[in-house]
Order: C-alpha cells, then sequence, then structure tokens
C-alpha cells in the first residue's frame, strides 16, 4: 500500500489550463458533502490513474462540483467520452456555462437514484471526489453493477479507502473490502492532505482505484455469500461457528476448521468456500 501525501507542502506547480475554474463561485453546502478539491496538481493525478485498456469508452463523473477533475478529464488523450451527475443546482450552473464542450452530458440528479444499466447500454468507468457521507453506498451501487462498471478511481475519507483496498488479517479490512475484492483488483494510490480542499474536510483523504477482475460469477450461490459475509462481520470478534449461527448452518459443516476463525481472517476464496458449506454444496 503506498502512503506517499500529495498536498500538505506540496512543491509541484499546477499545469496550464485549457479551462480556467474560478473558486468560490459555487457556495460549499455541507449536506452535499461539498469539499472542493483547491490543488489542480492532484485532480490531474487522479484523472491520469484511469487507464485505456479496460473495455470502456464511456466514463461519468459523480459530482464533478466546479470541474476541478472533469477538465482534465476532457482533455485526456484517451479515446472515452466525459459524463458527469451532479445533484447540486448551483454546481450544474456553473458547468453549464463553463464546460459547454459538456452538452448533453451533464445529468443532474441523485446518483444513488438513477439507473445506470437505463443511463448507459455500454461499459463505463466511474471517477470522481466522492461525497464522503454516501460514498459507501455509491460502491454499494457500483457492486450492483459490476458487469457494466469495468474501473473506479475515487477518492473517499482515507480511513474507508484503506479499508476497501486492506488485505484479509488486517482490523481494517470489512464487508465491502471483501465484496468489492471479490469482483475488483484494487490498490490504494495515495492520501492527500485535509488543507488543500476548500472547506478543509475533518479527515484526510484516499484515492483508490479498482480494475474489474476476469470473475464473471463466483462458484457459488452469490445471493448467500454477501448474507454470509455480512453475517461474519456483524459479529467480528467472535468465530465465525458463533457469528453465522443465526444464517442456521447445516449440522455437517459444524466441525469444519474454517469456523474456528473470524470473518476478518478470510479471504474471497474461503468466504465462496463458506457459502458452500451453508449450502450443503
Ligand atoms: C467532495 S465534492 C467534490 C467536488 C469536485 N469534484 C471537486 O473535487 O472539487 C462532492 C460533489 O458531489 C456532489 N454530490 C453530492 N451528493 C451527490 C449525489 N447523490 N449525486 C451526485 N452528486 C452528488 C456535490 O454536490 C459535490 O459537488
Amino acid at each position: 500500500m503506498s502512503e506517499r501525501s500529495y498536498g500538505k507542502n506540496s512543491k509541484r506547480t499546477a499545469p496550464p489550463r485549457e479551462h480556467s475554474v474560478q473558486k468560490d463561485l459555487v457556495r460549499a453546502k455541507k449536506h452535499l458533502g461539498q469539499h472542493f478539491l483547491k490543488d489542480l496538481s492532484i485532480a490531474e493525478r487522479i484523472a491520469g490513474l484511469l487507464s485505456s485498456h479496460n473495455g470502456y469508452k464511456t466514463v461519468l463523473e459523480i459530482g464533478p462540483g466546479m470541474g476541478v477533475l472533469t477538465q482534465y478529464l476532457l482533455a485526456s488523450d484517451l479515446p472515452f467520452t466525459t459524463h458527469v451527475i451532479e445533484i447540486d443546482t448551483e454546481s450544474i450552473a456553473y458547468l453549464t456555462a463553463h464546460f459547454p464542450m459538456l452538452r448533453g452530458r451533464i445529468l443532474e440528479g441523485d446518483f444513488l437514484r438513477k439507473n445506470l444499466s437505463t443511463l448507459f447500454q455500454e461499459p463505463i468507468a466511474i471517477i470522481g471526489n466522492f461525497p464522503y457521507n454516501i460514498s459507501s453506498q455509491i460502491l454499494f451501487k457500483v457492486l450492483d453493477h459490476r458487469q457494466q462498471v469495468q474501473e473506479v478511481v475515487c477518492m473517499l475519507q482515507q480511513e474507508v479507502a484503506q479499508r476497501i483496498a486492506s488485505p484479509p488479517g488486517n482490523k481494517d479490512y470489512g464487508i465491502l473490502s471483501v465484496l468489492l475484492q471479490a469482483y475488483y483488483d484494487i490498490t490504494y494510490e495515495f492520501t492527500v492532505d485535509a488543507s488543500v480542499f476548500s472547506p478543509p474536510p475533518k479527515v484526510q483523504s484516499g484515492v483508490i482505484r479498482l480494475r474489474r477482475n476476469t470473475v464473471v460469477a463466483l462458484p457459488c450461490d452469490e445471493k448467500k455469500f454477501v448474507q454470509v459475509v455480512k453475517q461474519g462481520f456483524n459479529n467480528r470478534r467472535k468465530t465465525l461457528r458463533n457469528a453465522l449461527k443465526p444464517l442456521n448452518p447445516p449440522e455437517s459443516m459444524l466441525s469444519h476448521p474454517l469456523l474456528d476463525k473470524r470473518a476478518e481472517q478470510l479471504g474471497v476464496a474461503e468466504f465462496v468456500q463458506l457459502t458452500l458449506l451453508m449450502n450443503n454444496e
């Protein structure tokens, strides 16, 4: 896990910009998780994490705000088309005025309420400096659309970012780590200091990248898999023998050594094995 920190005392200078993003024109609204990124070198670096070879030609940015990241997506050499979705009408007005080249590709509304497969018929990548209050919900939605979402590059609260990228055996490892790691290869990219936002959030931020792996479907009942993972972590201090009791495991599996472990010690393959055992398979 890379722990390089960007922002604090950063000596990097911003590259020349095609589109000038004027700060402080959109009033930051706390309830929308608005913390606007001021450091252009970080915005450029985040946009640069999108890869060119993951089978998508459409990129959806969630929460573009005043377009600090959007400008680098629009200037990218990669062969993709940028769409944005923003809930804040003031930001929408700003984007419409300052990014005429985005015309017809600015979606208005709540990302969590949109049906991704209706909006886009093709594979997509998602990028964004996510509103921290809904970042887990965004990632659960990505999971629901895992056959469509080929890549995610996002900035989140550092603790959440670390948890998602964390390997088994780590105290940070949790439900979202297992579920996302089942379908995505995840890397923690870098840490971003709170001082580079306006207004600054109370916590540090972390940037992660998720790339779809080759798993089309897990070799077990996938709904049951989610149930087993959630139940296991809801009682993470207990052994799985005790934690999974509410799911009525069959008698035949009760002596299995996997049940002597705790949820945080198991990787995706072992959760698959547990799910098969739960179903007497
Ligand atoms: C942390 S700010 C990032 C803004 C900008 N990308 C930047 O880096 O400066 C999060 C953005 O997400 C938007 N947002 C919040 N909730 C949203 C939702 N449910 N759907 C779409 N956008 C949302 C906010 O209005 C805000 O512009």
